[in-house]
């Protein structure tokens, strides 16, 4: 029988079959993926083939191929990597403006990573509740999410206290397979929660007064969302912040910023890195303010950062 992968315990999967049926599984074979070393050959999304030999304990044997997956490093040392879902549909990065504030260069380094995985993205701004009564922080969020959807990113204003927006977010999730994805305290969990009621992960409001050593699980977990006229899913990666980073190419990271990708095609020089050539389009448009400065100035800190890697690497 076939089914998807919804769980990933570390020794075992759990696997939702066609039937609806949970069941608990092994791996059976070898699906080390070829030129990465993952701590998981197995993750969650997976379209799998099990046999049920003893009616117990399931085994995975094969693995349909995989539409897209996103993987990240599993500490800076290792060479390991940990494959946080497959076969996504979107990913949704949830951020606050205030309390605490999501940084600009965060958000850009998470949307290029999205890129660079094909994976579209949506932006879930959270807590707008806090902002209401503030002129000022009224005009920084619907600036924000005026830049972030000019650029073609779907930006959702949202409140999981008061449940504004969560209709809208319904929506942006109808018919997908969605990985959520945020910094600690975002309330990426009681968003979670409103969208899935009776699920009741920890939220900090819980963790806090019950037990505060309480362990939380780094492993994803894909729940199905109810009320769906379409089969709707989301993949919560708890304790997972961004992606990690992608080494990227110092040559491709304006491919993962659009408007940057697109302005550059009318650079006087081909291979022009934005930065200080003469005739530089993309540098232009951020005098005109076409081209806003948060995102070309994380386009930068990228760039850097390729750079460094080049120098360490030494070539
Ligand atoms: N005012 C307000 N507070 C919120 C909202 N959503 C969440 N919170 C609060 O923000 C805090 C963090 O929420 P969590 O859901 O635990 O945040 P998280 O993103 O899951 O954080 P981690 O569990 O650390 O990953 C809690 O105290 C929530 O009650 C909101 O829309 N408005
Ligand atoms: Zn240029």
């Amino acid at each position: 029988m076939t089914g998807t992968v919804i769980k990933n315990t570390g020794s075992s999967y759990l696997v939702r079959t066609e039937s609806g049926e949970d069941l608990n599984c092994k791996i059976k074979g070898n699906f080390r993926l070829k030129g990465i070393r993952t701590t998981n050959p197995v993750a969650v999304g997976d379209h799998v083939t099990v046999s049920l030999p003893d009616g117990d304990t399931g085994y995975i044997t094969a693995i349909a191929p995989r539409r897209n997956y996103i993987i990240r490093k599993a500490s800076n040392l290792s060479k390991q990597a940990h494959i946080l879902a497959a076969n996504l549909d979107q990913v949704c990065l949830v951020v606050t403006l205030f309390h605490p504030t999501t940084s600009t260069t965060f958000i850009d380094r998470f949307l290029a990573t999205a890129e660079a995985y094909r994976v579209p993205a949506v932006i879930v701004i959270n807590k707008i509740d806090l902002l209401e009564d503030d002129p000022d922080a009224m005009e920084y969020l619907n600036a924000a999410s005026y830049l972030y959807e000019s650029i073609g990113y779907p930006v959702v204003k949202v409140s999981a206290k008061t449940g504004e927006g969560l209709e809208t977010l319904r929506e942006n999730l109808r018919g997908k397979t969605t990985l959520f994805s945020g910094n600690s305290g975002v309330g990426k969990s009681t968003l979670i929660n409103d969208l899935i009621p009776g699920l009741q992960l920890a939220t900090a409001s819980i963790s806090s007064t019950h037990d505060t050593g309480m362990h939380t699980t780094t492993f994803s977990e894909m729940f199905d969302l109810p009320d769906m006229d379409e089969p709707s899913a989301i993949i919560d990666t708890p304790g997972v912040k961004g992606f990690g980073t992608l080494e990227f190419d110092r040559h491709e990271v304006s491919h993962f910023f659009p408007e940057i990708f697109k302005t550059g095609a009318e650079c006087r020089y081909s291979d022009c890195t934005h930065t200080h050539e003469p005739g530089c389009a993309v540098r232009e448009a951020v005098d005109d303010h076409r081209i806003s400065e948060s995102r070309y100035a994380s386009y930068l800190s990228i760039l850097e950062d390729s750079e460094e890697d080049k120098y360490r690497k030494g070539y």
